[in-house]
């Protein structure tokens, strides 16, 4: 602090030292070390013990507007006030006279720096940290308010993305020595093609990349503020990604996804994690950086560069100028579906599809053009009707691996074909179905063709016990006549319907109908908490008046109901048992990233103990559902559907209470926020909730797995005498 003390006196007193920067700091400084880099130049100063950080204009004629030091001082202090991670500014001075330009001084922060993007010398897991926390940091920026920062009139506001590229478009032209194209298509692109909402405003740091970060064992520390202004914060969200497309080949292990840092960087600001301008920003850094590498080149050349390699940028303008380009030209009619297209299914792309779809689109009962998209290529790549070990040759057990998977995204199982009820049926048409039925129906349903729905629920009777049931078979001639309600009948009851009604002696049969039948009354869809989960085709309450359907169309034979429902039921409830599973690890993951993000009362949620605690728990029972599932899908492999059925019994109340568990104490952690449509929670607890009741609720699963029970025992018992 006296050195610092000593530099204020000297700049006070305006003492006339013609001297060079580095003259004066090798005759006033104990030891002092140039830092390299392409803009002001940076000095390490140390004395007594202490060290500083000088940043100052390079010498020279400078571009206007360039190298204002003045600026990053004062928006360092802003930030530094408001708690905002950057190294303490202490002085500035204005008095080229002093070190031969204006200066200002700073503390020097402690951490690592890492110069190369791809993180070598550190692990996977500690790749993605990193990466992780340089978003979070970013959005940190991006979430601070101007007004609290003092800075409403630090930039010019709205419009930013315009005057980005007639700014660098100027800046390049100032700068450059000959003719080239690419650098004028894109400014021209660019000017063509800005975003429509180009007035959200915020600090924006103008040069965020990794390497001016610091890593310090507690904090992420943001230097180099020379471009920042006020502008729209989207427009660095391409940085996060670092535009180096060859960087993940090099770099395989640990190195995020674009898709994932973006949905860091919208979670943490509790934004929809969705950029549509995405290769508008992309391509604007490329233009940025491209017309950056113009101006040092151009320095260069006057003599006035700060690093030595300076004169080896001019080579760089064009191919950078190239690939903005060609980001460009690929956005030009990008769509939200053809965004998601590029992405692969997981719950980030589930909560993007959210937005798009519950939010967005007026039409959310038609399926979405991007699934069918994704559909395509699932097949093509031999990714279809997994579910059905008979087509894919998976036992129940791989099979359960991959219904985890899938239950992390809602659309996943559409995707492979492996959605429910459309499975169910199908299982029951590849095991009970005659050739003619097969024909007609198990094929178009395995090319994913039509869809189906499964009719037994009846709104006026307890369906729970199958023997309430009234909706009636008739036997007329070559026909049957159905007659009854049903409801919660999900999915898209577009082409085939089973019915499960009652027959003649308390014996039920089970039918296929065509939706398209005289007599078919769609009544109304049903909600689940008041959302209609259109996307899946809803849960639609159906009359059936008088509906004739040929002989035919019974499946097995009349009576043979219940049989056929207890093949149904097997499999379907495990792989809505792994797909709770998929869904509770997301709605945990979801829990921690929270919990490690907010603080209350001094400390992150994490740390109070209650929440620690929930975060054990829900680990505990989802490892255990886990296992008891994998245990269950290798019973079902090795002893059959009848051996299985206590353990999938059990599996059935397991997996449905753990999953509300689960995803309600990651509401709990996320607040208000974790009701609300920013995140699928809510969605997802209403999908566990009805896990309890859909496929019949847990009493009738408990009292069936008592009965169980007490029989292995008696015959243990027996056993043993
Ligand atoms: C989202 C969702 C999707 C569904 N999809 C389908 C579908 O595609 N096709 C279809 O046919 N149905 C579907 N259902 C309906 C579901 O299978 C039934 O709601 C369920 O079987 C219970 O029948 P119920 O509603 O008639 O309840 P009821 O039989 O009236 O039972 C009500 C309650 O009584 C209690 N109870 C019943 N029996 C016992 C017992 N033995 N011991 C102790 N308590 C008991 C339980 O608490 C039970 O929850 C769906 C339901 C939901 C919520």
């Amino acid at each position: 602090m006296e050195f610092i003390s000593s530099m204020f006196k000297m700049c006070n007193n305006k003492k006339k030292l013609l001297l060079t920067v580095c003259g004066i700091l090798a005759f006033t400084i104990p030891h002092f070390t140039l830092y390299s880099g392409q803009s002001n130049p940076t000095f390490l100063l140390q004395s007594d013990g202490h060290s500083y950080v000088l940043r100052k204009k390079p010498p020279g004629r400078l571009l206007p507007g360039a190298h204002k030091v003045d600026r990053e001082y004062t928006v360092q202090k802003a930030l530094f006030s408001a708690g905002f991670p950057v190294p303490q500014p202490l002085l500035y001075c204005s008095d080229a006279e002093i070190i031969g330009t204006e200066f200002y001084v700073m503390e020097h922060a402690e951490g690592r720096i890492f110069r190369d993007m791809r993180l070598p010398g550190v692990s996977a897991a500690e790749r993605t940290a990193l990466y992780v926390c340089a978003a979070e940091t970013l959005a940190k920026l991006h979430s601070i308010d101007l007004a609290t920062l003092g800075l409403v009139g630090y930039g010019k506001g709205a419009g930013y993305c315009k005057r980005q590229v007639l700014t660098w478009t100027k800046q390049y032209k100032a700068s450059a020595h000959k003719e080239i194209p690419a650098m004028d298509q894109l400014s021209d692109w660019l000017m063509k093609n800005l975003p429509l909402n180009d007035s959200d405003i915020s600090l924006v740091h103008g040069d965020f990349r990794i390497d001016n970060l610091i890593f310090h064992p507690t904090e992420v520390i943001l230097l180099d503020w020379e471009l920042s202004t006020t502008g729209h914060p989207l427009s660095e969200c391409d940085s996060v990604h670092l535009v180096d497309p060859n960087l993940r080949s090099c770099c395989n292990a640990g190195f995020p996804s674009v898709k994932d840092l973006i949905s860091v960087y919208c979670h943490c600001r509790g934004i929809p994690p969705s950029i549509p301008e995405l290769n508008f920003f992309v391509a604007l850094s490329f233009f940025k950086l491209a017309a950056i590498a113009q101006g040092v080149y151009a320095r260069s050349l006057l003599g006035n560069a700060s690093a030595p390699n300076a004169a080896e940028f001019g080579e760089s303008v064009e191919p950078l100028a190239k690939v903005g380009l060609d980001v460009a030209c690929r956005s030009v009619s990008l769509t939200h579906s053809q965004q998601l297209a590029s992405l692969q299914l997981s719950s980030s792309a589930e909560t993007f599809i959210y937005s798009i779809y519950h939010e967005h689109s007026p039409q959310r009962w038609v399926t979405p053009p991007i699934i069918e998209d994704l559909k395509v290529k699932a097949r093509a790549a031999g990714l279809w009707n997994l579910f059905l070990p008979a087509v894919s040759g998976l036992s129940q057990l791989d099979y359960a691996h991959i219904a985890e998977e899938t239950g992390c995204c809602v659309f996943a199982p559409d995707v492979f074909n492996c959605q429910a009820p459309d499975t169910g049926n199908m299982e029951v048409l590849h095991m009970f179905g005659s050739e003619e039925q097969k024909r007609v129906w198990l094929e178009p349903l395995l090319r994913g063709d039509i869809k189906s729905c499964f009719c037994m629920t009846e709104p006026d009777v307890a369906s729970s016990d199958a023997t309430n049931m009234e909706c009636s078979l008739e036997k007329d001639g070559d026909h049957y006549i159905i007659t009854g309600r049903k409801w919660w009948s999900s999915g898209k009851c577009v082409c085939v319907c089973m019915v499960f009604p009652c027959f003649r002696h308390g014996q039920h049969s089970m039918i296929l109908v065509p939706m398209d039948m005289p007599g078919v009354k769609r009544i109304r869809p049903l909600t689940v908490f008041g959302q209609d989960d259109a996307v899946h085709g809803g849960h639609l309450e159906i009359a059936f008046e008088n509906v004739r359907v040929p002989a035919s169309n019974i499946i097995l034979g009349e009576g043979r109901g219940f049989e056929i429902a207890q093949g149904r039921l097997g499999p379907g409830r495990l792989h809505h048992c792994m797909r709770a599973v998929g869904l509770a690890e997301t709605a945990l993951q979801l829990l921690c990233q929270r919990a490690a993000k907010r603080q209350a009362f001094g400390k992150k949620l994490y740390q109070h103990e209650v929440v620690a605690h929930w975060i054990a728990e829900c680990r505990i029972s989802i490892e255990q559902t886990r296992l008891l599932t994998l245990s269950a899908a290798h019973a079902l492999d090795t002893q059959g559907n009848k051996v299985a059925r206590k353990q999938i019994a059990m599996i059935k109340v397991a997996a449905g209470r753990m999953a509300c568990k689960v995803v309600d104490c990651s509401i709990q952690v996320h607040g208000g926020a974790g009701l609300s449509s920013d995140f699928p929670l809510a969605h997802m607890y209403s999908y566990a909730r009805s896990l309890r009741l859909a496929d019949g609720p847990d009493e009738v699963h408990l009292s069936s797995i008592a009965g169980m029970e007490l029989r292995d025992q008696l015959k243990r018992a027996r056993a043993r005498l």
